[in-house]
């Protein structure tokens, strides 16, 4: 292969418009190993889950104009041949091989469908024989393997097997010898050549999610070869994918017959909304909440009175010397430098710049703020501290994420409707948190989180909205503790002793 940066692999097969057979569950396979596939129609075949309604196969003059467009024009690493149908479309793939041999080649002699129809011509079963000898690996199930040897079924593992040693010999090919037909607890499956027998255990999966599964193996295998040493390193990565494809199946809800696999089980997060806008609209409520708060609307409008409002600095800054060590942890369980950097910066920024500001408030006000954090306080800060120690690095993300976006989102939209600030008496907080420089760091944060949403898999994702929801009802009740004057700190003379 050359330094091409996937490996570029082609399907010849039929289709499947329900795609999950054919050359449409080829080209997911390819995709689900990371390779550049390509694909040749031999048929067009109307099928769904319950099985095939027809077949049209164009006229081979049109099929030999397909292969030659790829070949002429792109180097392909691997050829994954399917479903033939017809012997004149199998003597046309053969002639195409012997003009340009691809350096894999796997053929799925595709015989009759998992639902009971033909997908082969009677007459063409010895032109699928004679492609045989064209490629490296054939990979037949048990009664393809009785076709290709002229004889009958096999009925048991051991006959097959002894079957698959045959075919291996007598036509110099490496046999991938599938057990998906057999009965049984186990589906086991077999590479098989001239000399050396390798059985791949695998537990049979109780599904009727198995449309298209030789199908999707052999273009697995053909993805993997160009970069594996041998056949059964390939085999028994693509096995192991297709356990859990098949299992994932029914997940799909596709069709209500023999359901396809789910080729990209292994990639939960593709295609997923980014974390940050799911969790955004899933807290709507939660937002509207906070901004009908009296204290929120007083703070927009000035009209919130002074003692109120330092009262919330004084619990404010209680929280900020935990929410620092919180976002602390983040740096500590980050594993790229720039959200280690990050999350740094922000622990010492929360206890530098913010912490200034409710300083210099709460210095200037003329007495001193003392006594416990609030209950409001210390439930959002036992939160943090919560997920921070039991929770990996995305949930702890998520965890911290509100009181960057709250923020920013109430200060943007205080000083777009404040507009002068001059004469705002919360302008030094507004400038905070509408500055944007908060509003680039928040989207950082979302960033960060969506970055760490999709190296994971369903279930921590699932905690991640948890911890992000919840830190989000903990900043409601905090806004609303001023009013709701649970457990607040008290204003003291200045001079007095504190407590
Ligand atoms: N229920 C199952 N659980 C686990 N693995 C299975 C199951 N059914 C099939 N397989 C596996 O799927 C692959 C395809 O096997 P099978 O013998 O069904 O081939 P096939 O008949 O050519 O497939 P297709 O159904 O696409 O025609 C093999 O690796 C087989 O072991
Ligand atoms: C185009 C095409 N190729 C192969 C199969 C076999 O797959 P299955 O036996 O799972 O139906 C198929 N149904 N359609």
């Amino acid at each position: 292969m050359s330094a091409a940066s996937r490996v570029r692999v082609l399907s010849v097969a039929g289709t499947d418009p329900t795609g999950g057979a054919g050359v449409h569950a080829d080209l997911k396979s390819f995709a689900a190993h990371g390779a550049y596939g390509m694909a040749v129609v031999t048929a067009l075949v109307a099928q769904n889950t319950h099985g095939v309604r027809a077949v049209h196969v164009p006229d081979v003059t049109f099929l030999r104009a397909q292969l030659d467009a790829v070949s002429d024009d792109v180097t392909v690493d691997a050829v994954k041949i399917g479903m033939l149908g017809t012997r004149a479309v199998a003597d046309e793939v053969a002639s195409w091989l012997t003009r340009t041999r691809p350096p894999v080649v796997v053929l799925d002699p595709v015989m009759v469908a998992t639902s009971g129809d033909r997908l082969l011509d009677a007459d063409a079963e010895h032109a699928v024989r004679a492609l045989v000898a064209h490629a490296d690996l054939v990979t037949p199930n048990l009664p393809e393997l009785g076709v290709l040897l002229g004889e009958p079924t096999a009925t048991t593992w051991t006959d097959a097997v002894r079957q698959a040693r045959r075919l291996a010999r007598d036509a110099g090919v490496t046999v991938l010898l599938k057990g998906g037909h057999l009965d049984g607890d186990a589906s086991p499956d077999a590479v098989v050549d001239a000399t050396t027998v390798t059985e791949l255990d695998a537990p049979r999966v109780a599904t009727t999610s198995t449309h298209g599964t030789g199908c999707s193996l052999s273009a697995a295998v053909a993805a993997l070869r160009p970069r594996r040493p041998d056949w059964v390193t390939a085999v028994r990565e693509a096995k192991e994918w297709l356990t859990g494809a098949i299992a994932a199946g029914e997940a799909l809800a596709v069709g209500s017959g023999r359901g396809p696999v789910d080729h990209l089980h292994h990639a939960p997060g593709l295609g997923a909304r980014p974390f940050s806008a799911e969790a955004w609209d899933h807290v709507a409520d939660l937002r509207a909440a906070c901004d009908d708060l009296p204290f929120v609307r007083g703070l927009a409008d000035g009209t919130l009175r002074v003692e109120e409002f330092e009262q919330y600095l004084y619990q404010d800054a209680l929280y900020l010397a935990q929410y620092s060590r919180v976002l602390a942890r983040a740096s500590q369980l980050a594993t790229e430098p720039a959200a280690q950097a990050f999350f740094a910066r922000g622990a010492s920024r929360c206890l530098e710049v913010e912490t200034r500001l409710h300083e210099d408030r709460l210095a200037r006000a003329g007495h001193r703020w003392s006594g416990p954090a609030s209950t409001a306080t210390t439930a959002y800060v036992d939160h943090l501290l919560a997920v921070a120690a039991t929770g990996s690095y995305a949930e702890v993300v998520a965890a911290v994420l509100p009181c960057y976006w709250l923020y920013a989102d109430i200060g943007a939209r205080v000083l777009a409707r404040a507009g002068d600030l001059s004469t705002h008496p919360y302008r030094d907080w507004v400038g905070t948190y509408g500055d944007p420089e908060f509003a680039a760091a928040t989207a950082d944060a979302c960033a960060f989180a969506d970055a760490a949403a999709r190296d994971v898999g369903a279930g921590t994702r699932a905690r991640m909205l948890a911890a992000f929801t919840t830190s989000c009802a903990h900043e409601v009740a905090f806004f609303d503790q001023v009013r709701a004057g649970a457990g607040r700190g008290a204003p003291v003379a200045v001079g007095a002793a504190s407590a």
